[in-house]
């Protein structure tokens, strides 16, 4: 695969007008495996978020994404767990883009859910609350509903975060089969050793970017140390950016 799947201009991205992340342009192969990492704050769930369609670029523009369907998995965290609902049911929720808001589940959508269920190691969660599940249950669970999904594009954001490494495991090879599907998954990840193991492209952030391409040559000592410096506190006060320098990220590279 070696068309483009998603391409960013230039692209600011920040709240009430504080860029989080400067000047991105890079273009991401369609069906690439990408793992994007950085310092806390350098702005991996911000550019995920603006990738999920969550969040307006300040300046800039991402081509690609209008008429392709997106599955996001934001970070553990900010997953709502409190919510009435059965493992089941969240998972169904995978299959909105094909039932619609008047639509009703079948009996052909919940075997899918079942499978999914059992291709993520959680045969007979089904009617447990989510409230029930431990981390890494949940985990699976959001696994399984982003099978149903079935989007060309898969954005994960610290995906294996509190997930022990035989579920890291498990869930690492169904990433490995959405890639040999020929879907494009971004994922923000910090352990650099899997990101080495296991992803081709890396996008190393810094607020700004610091390198983009082949994981080898982006993960460097080098590269690791201009991160760091790279990285400001967040400043809520600083100024509108006005800065309009493109860093020289906006050729494609072969996935
Ligand atoms: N909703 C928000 N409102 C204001 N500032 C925010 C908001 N979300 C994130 N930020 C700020 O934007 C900057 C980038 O945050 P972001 O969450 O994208 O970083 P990150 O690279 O994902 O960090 P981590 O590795 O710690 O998860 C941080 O300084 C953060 O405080």
């Amino acid at each position: 695969m070696n068309s483009t799947a998603i391409t960013l201009q230039n692209l600011t991205l920040g709240y009430e007008h504080h860029p989080a992340v400067h000047h991105l342009s890079m273009a991401l192969p369609s069906g690439s495996l990408v793992a994007v990492v950085g310092p806390n704050g350098a702005g991996k769930s911000t550019l995920i978020k603006a990738l999920a369609g969550q969040l307006r670029p300040i300046e800039g523009e991402v081509h690609g994404l209008v008429h392709q369907r997106v599955a996001w998995l934001p970070q553990q965290t900010s997953v709502d767990r409190s919510f009435p609902i059965t493992v089941q049911d969240m998972v169904l929720l995978g299959l909105w883009h094909a039932v619609g808001a008047l639509g009703q589940f079948t009996a052909a959508h919940r075997q899918a859910c079942h499978e999914a269920l059992g291709a993520v190691g959680l045969h007979g969660f089904e009617r447990r609350s989510i409230d029930t599940l431990s981390g890494g249950q949940m985990q699976r669970a959001l696994f399984a509903r982003l099978m149903l999904q079935d989007a060309p594009v898969v954005l994960l954001d610290e995906p294996f975060a509190a997930v022990d490494q035989r579920t890291t495991d498990d869930l690492l090879a169904l990433l490995h089969r959405w890639h040999e599907q020929g879907r494009t998954v971004v994922a923000v990840l910090h352990d650099l050793a899997q990101v080495r193991a296991h992803f081709p492209l890396t996008l190393l952030l810094a607020r700004e970017p610091v390198a983009w391409g082949a994981t080898a040559d982006v993960l460097t000592e080098a590269n690791g140390q201009r991160a760091l410096c790279m990285q400001e506190p967040f400043d809520e006060h600083a100024p509108v950016c006005e800065g309009t320098h493109q860093r020289p990220f906006a050729q494609a590279v072969s996935a």
